[in-house]
């Protein structure tokens, strides 16, 4: 009989099929307490769990006695109780590398589009303001060999590193719990303790996973740190910033403007005083969200969920000690 599997997540049909060739599926919307109370006993029997953004606890691990893996559709973990998982000896797999390009492009693109104010003055040309000459009042600021700093040098860190280095010129500092041997050979990337790189960067670009130790690590001292005329980039997780902290620092004129990807709450509420700034670009987690990077990191999920269940894991394993 083939093991069954929870998936809450929808899939491209060739790889539906492909989970389905292996596991006996069953598809639901969400996790929430309704719905598991309503498929109890696919819960009860499953052992594998596949699918993203929906919170993964004990609480929800009680009603699975018998799970032996979780796959999710991403390389971020924070809505796993990843010790949970662990006492239990249950796998928790994710997609890193898939997408490390993808949101690397997303924090260049930010990186453009507040120091360029392309949306603003876009929306300007739209509503037929632009009747004459351009002045300063359109005008942006350079991005190329300005100052750059990353705060969680990483895959994605690294990528985005890349870019600042080759494409833009741009000298880059970095903030980490040790050296990144490669970004600084390869891209001259100069490591920094974190209040220096405030202090110093003209973009300061976030890209830090969420945990107990990350969590508000950008709040009112730090926005006071940074330059005045300094463009936040935030792609990690909404909660490693204080957005209280962060609005404030943008009306006062702290910083000049911030890129954000992420938020405290997701969806951003449409009331959100973000939303009021000009000097704002709010995407809608839209990090790695091409046709072909989601397309890969499903595929990745899925073949990680097959390793997983048939004892074949050599990569993406997040508690690797489950194995032992
Ligand atoms: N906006 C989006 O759509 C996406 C957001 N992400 C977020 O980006 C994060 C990073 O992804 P990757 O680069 O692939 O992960 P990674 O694990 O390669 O890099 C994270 C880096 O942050 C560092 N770090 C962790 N805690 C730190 C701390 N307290 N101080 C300084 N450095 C610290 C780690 O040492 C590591 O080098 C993910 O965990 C996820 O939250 C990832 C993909 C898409
Ligand atoms: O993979 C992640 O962690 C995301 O945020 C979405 O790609």
């Amino acid at each position: 009989m083939k093991p069954s599997v929870i998936l809450y997540k929808a899939l491209p049909d060739d790889l539906l099929a492909r989970l389905e060739h292996h596991f006996t599926v069953t598809r639901v919307d969400d996790l929430s307490p309704e719905t598991v109370a309503q498929h109890a006993d696919a819960f009860a029997s499953a052992e594998g769990l596949l699918g993203s953004s929906e919170k993964v606890d004990s609480a929800l691990l009680e009603k699975m006695p018998g799970l032996r893996a979780t796959s999710t559709v991403s390389v971020g973990y924070d809505n796993f109780d990843v010790d949970a998982l662990t006492q239990r000896g249950i796998l928790l797999m994710h997609t890193p590398t898939v997408l490390t390009e993808t949101v690397a492009d997303t924090m260049m693109t930010l990186v453009l589009a507040t120091a360029r104010r392309a949306l603003e003055v876009a929306d300007r040309v739209k509503n037929g303001e632009w009747t004459g000459s351009i002045g300063p009042d359109w005008f942006g600021i350079d991005v190329h060999h300005k100052t750059l700093g990353i705060v969680g040098m990483g895959r994605i860190g690294l990528a985005l590193a890349q870019r600042a280095h080759f494409g833009f010129s741009m000298p880059v500092l970095y903030n980490a719990r040790s050296h990144h041997r490669e970004a600084e050979e390869r891209f001259n990337a100069r490591y920094c303790d974190l209040d220096t790189l405030l202090a110093e960067s003209d973009f300061v670009c976030v890209v830090l996973p969420l945990t107990e130790e990350t969590r508000h690590k950008f709040g009112k001292a730090q926005f006071a740190r940074m330059k005045n005329s300094a463009i936040f980039i935030n792609a990690g997780r909404g909660p490693v910033v204080d957005e209280q902290a962060l609005i404030d620092a943008l009306k006062s004129g702290e910083i000049h403007a911030a890129g954000l990807d992420v938020f405290e709450q997701e969806p951003l509420p449409a009331d959100s005083e973000l939303l009021k700034l000009p000097n704002v670009v709010a995407l809608p987690h839209i990090g790695s969200a091409t046709h072909e990077t989601r397309y890969n990191m499903a595929a990745c999920a899925v073949d990680n969920l097959i390793d997983a269940l048939q004892g074949k894991v050599e990569k993406n394993c997040v508690n690797p000690q489950v194995l032992k």
